[in-house]
This record gives structure tokens, sequence and C-alpha cells, in this order.
């Protein structure tokens, strides 16, 4: 049977380290490749076309929606975001674990569409540090700031249909944890290949 890669979503209110946590990651093994969304965001100060997201004007995303183009889409504070299908389904095919950084509505469609998806949220140690790290970050005004908070009191109600809650305190420890996990989700995974394997032998036998 051919191993294809696991599809992996990483969640988690916003400030509390998705993407530092997924540039960790990234930068440190091999196996991972990061979907880059398409989003109607206004692009951040030093944020890349094609680098941290394909930025679209509205008409640009509804386009790629009516040809089939995304997996999944949500709208979150006021823009829309969502995930194309394309390099998805080329990255698992050729193997590679491929990360998914998007929010709660997209993570439960893409479980629904691939049961096999592995759902991790990220949560800073508490909530003063998310709104510390979302301060210090300075990429969003106050009003955005507030927004953010307020859809993180959302979210907070979803985080019991995640495999996996992951506390990134220590930014190394949790890279180091995260990839644990998804490595124990591959040993898995071949566990119960082989053992799929094992039975159909010995059904042939009957
Ligand atoms: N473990 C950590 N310790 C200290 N600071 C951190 C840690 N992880 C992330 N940060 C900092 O917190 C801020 C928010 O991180 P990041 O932008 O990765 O969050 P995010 O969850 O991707 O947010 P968003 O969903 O809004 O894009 C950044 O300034 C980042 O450098
Ligand atoms: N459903 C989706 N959510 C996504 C996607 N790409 C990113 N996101 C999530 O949006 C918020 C805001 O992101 P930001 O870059 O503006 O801070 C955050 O929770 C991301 O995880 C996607 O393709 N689909």
């Amino acid at each position: 049977m051919d191993r294809k890669g696991i599809l992996i979503v990483i969640s988690g209110f916003s400030g509390a380290g998705k993407g530092t946590l997924v540039k960790g990651l990234m930068s440190r093994y091999t196996n991972y490749a990061f979907s880059i969304s398409a989003t109607t965001r206004k692009p951040r100060a030093g944020e890349e076309n094609g680098v941290e997201y394909f930025f679209k004007t509205r008409e640009e995303f509804m386009n790629m929606i009516d040809n089939n183009k995304l997996i999944e889409y949500a709208q979150y504070v006021g823009n829309f975001y969502g995930t194309p299908k394309e390099y998805v389904d080329s990255q698992l095919d050729s193997g590679k674990d491929v990360i998914l950084e998007i929010e709660i509505q997209g993570a439960l469609k893409v479980k629904e569409k691939f049961p096999d998806t592995l759902l991790l949220f990220v949560t800073p140690p508490n909530a003063t540090v998310l709104k510390q790290r979302l301060v210090g970050r300075g990429t969003e005004d106050f009003e955005t700031i507030q927004c953010r908070l307020r859809r993180a009191t959302q979210e907070a109600e979803g985080i019991e249909q995640y495999d996996y809650l992951i506390v990134n305190d220590d930014l190394d420890e949790c890279i180091v944890h995260t990839h644990n996990i998804i490595q124990g989700e591959h040993s898995r995974a071949s566990r119960n290949i082989s053992k799929i394997e094992q039975i159909r032998e010995e059904l042939k036998s009957f």
C-alpha cells in the first residue's frame, strides 16, 4: 500500500504563535510542506505575495470558490481565507506532510472531507501572554486586536474537537513537541496499515 503524507491542521487564537511554530517546523525538519493560503486581507509590513499568503481581491477570491480551487474557506474578522486544493493534493501524493495553518471553521471542514487529518490547537500559556504577543507584534490596530480577542473567545468553545492541545510557552520545546506528535501519528498510521495488510492476507486462506 502506498504511504502518503499526513494532512496536519494547526489552529489557535490570533497571537498564539502558530505562524512562528510553523516557521520553526519548516526550518528544522525536511518532510513538511506548508500550504500557502489565499486571502483577501491586505499584506502586513514585510509580508510577500506567494510567501505568507496569496493576496487576492474579493473578486479573485470569489472566482477561486466558483472554480472549485479551494479545499475550504472561511471568513475571519472581515476577510476571506482559503486553502488552495492543487498544492495540497500534489504534496500529499509525493509523500510530504502538509501543514495547513487555518482557523477552526476551516479546520472542521477539512476534517469532514479528510477524516484522517490531524488537528492541533496551539495555545499560549495564558490569556495575558496572548494579549501581550498580539499587541507586541505591532501589526494590528487596537480595534482589530479587540475583534481578534473576541474571536478567540468563540474559538475556545471548539477546542475539544481537536486531537491535541499544544501549549506554546518555550518555542523550541513547542516545535520539538509538535514534531513528535506528528511522528507518533505516522507510527500509528503504519501500525494500522500493517495490521490491515496482515488481516487481508489471512482472509485469503479461508
Ligand atoms: N513561544 C513564544 N515565546 C515568545 N513569543 C512568541 C512565542 N511564539 C510566538 N511569539 C511571538 O508572538 C507573536 C505572535 O506570533 P505569531 O504571529 O506566530 O502568531 P499567530 O498565532 O500566527 O497569529 P495570527 O493568527 O494573528 O497570525 C509574534 O510577535 C511572535 O514572535
Ligand atoms: N479557514 C482558513 N483560515 C485561514 C487560512 N489561512 C489562514 N487562516 C486563519 O486566519 C486567521 C487570521 O490570519 P492572519 O494571517 O490574518 O492573522 C488565523 O487564524 C489563520 O490561521 C485558510 O486558508 N483557511
